[in-house]
């Protein structure tokens, strides 16, 4: 199992929140996807992200996680304003994320495809592999170990020698998990964990997010399986046509007249 005992980054307020995107608008040409949207996910908090097809969830996703940049609007993480930087430094700042299709490098094994979600690692720098070959090689090990204590951690130990193509769909959520696992981020956005997944691994999936919840990881999830959201979320914000439409608890957004609406195609894009 993974150690949750490495030192905490510092964050320029101790009551900033995680994550914290305020009027966010992006653009693609005549299409706003994202149309003034603002959300904020709590310190420990599960807070799911749900909505129709083409809501504009994915996007919200790139924008806070730095792959795509806002049109306007910001983005805070841990309290620092990132919407001018790319996702590097969202990285840096304690944010995992992960993809609804994730791409391992095929032709690498399972434990090297971990190993390249480690961070600031001294054989990054050629230079010290000659200034200071002893710590690069401890380092290395270090990073070894625990990307083997991560692949323990999703069940996958068995396979680290296997090349990352053999793995099945749910597997390969489970590898991405391992992956960003690797630089320790404190805030994960997980973009449709169960989408594709079958049942025993998908038990798997939320056994293992519980228990980085419960570790105190901040979680941010996009999921159409309500069942799943049910189980993991407290909260739950509804975007439908780019905008924030409703929040509050799962069982209440359900029921909840203008979020049924939208799912069934009443609100207009
Ligand atoms: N790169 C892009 N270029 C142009 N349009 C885009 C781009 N990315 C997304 N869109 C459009 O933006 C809108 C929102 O898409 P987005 O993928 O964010 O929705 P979503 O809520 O994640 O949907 P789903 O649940 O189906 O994944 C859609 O109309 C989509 O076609």
């Amino acid at each position: 199992m993974p150690s949750a005992a490495d030192a905490p980054r510092p964050t320029s307020s101790a009551a900033a929140m995680p994550v914290e995107a305020r009027d966010l608008v992006r653009r693609f040409g005549g299409l706003r996807a994202v149309d003034g949207m603002s959300i904020a996910l709590r310190q420990g908090e599960m807070l799911g992200l749900i909505g129709p097809n083409g809501a504009g969830k994915t996007t919200l996703f790139n924008l806070i996680a730095g792959s795509l940049k806002p049109t306007s609007g910001s983005i805070q993480i841990s309290g620092e304003e990132v919407s001018g930087e790319g996702p590097e430094r969202r990285i840096a700042h304690g944010l995992g994320r992960t993809f609804q299709i994730p791409r391992p490098f095929p032709e690498m094994t399972v434990l090297e495809n971990v190993l390249t979600g480690g961070q600031s690692q001294a054989g990054e720098h050629i230079w010290r592999n000659f200034l200071q070959p002893g710590r690069v090689a401890a380092e290395e090990k270090a990073a070894v170990d625990r990307a083997r204590s991560l692949l323990d951690f999703v069940t996958l130990s068995g396979l680290e020698d296997e090349p990352a193509r053999v793995l099945s769909g749910g597997q390969r959520k489970l590898l991405e998990l391992a992956r960003i696992l690797m630089a320790d981020p404190e805030t994960i956005l997980l973009d449709e964990p169960a989408a594709g997944v079958n049942p025993t691994l998908l038990e798997i999936i939320i056994d293992r997010v519980l228990d980085l919840n419960a570790r105190g990881k901040s979680v941010l999830l996009i999921e159409h399986n309500m069942d799943m959201v049910a189980r993991l979320c407290g909260r739950v914000v509804v975007m439908a046509a780019g905008r924030h439409l409703a929040e509050g608890p799962p069982a209440e957004v359900a029921r909840n007249p203008a979020v049924i609406e939208a799912y069934l195609g009443g609100v207009a894009a």
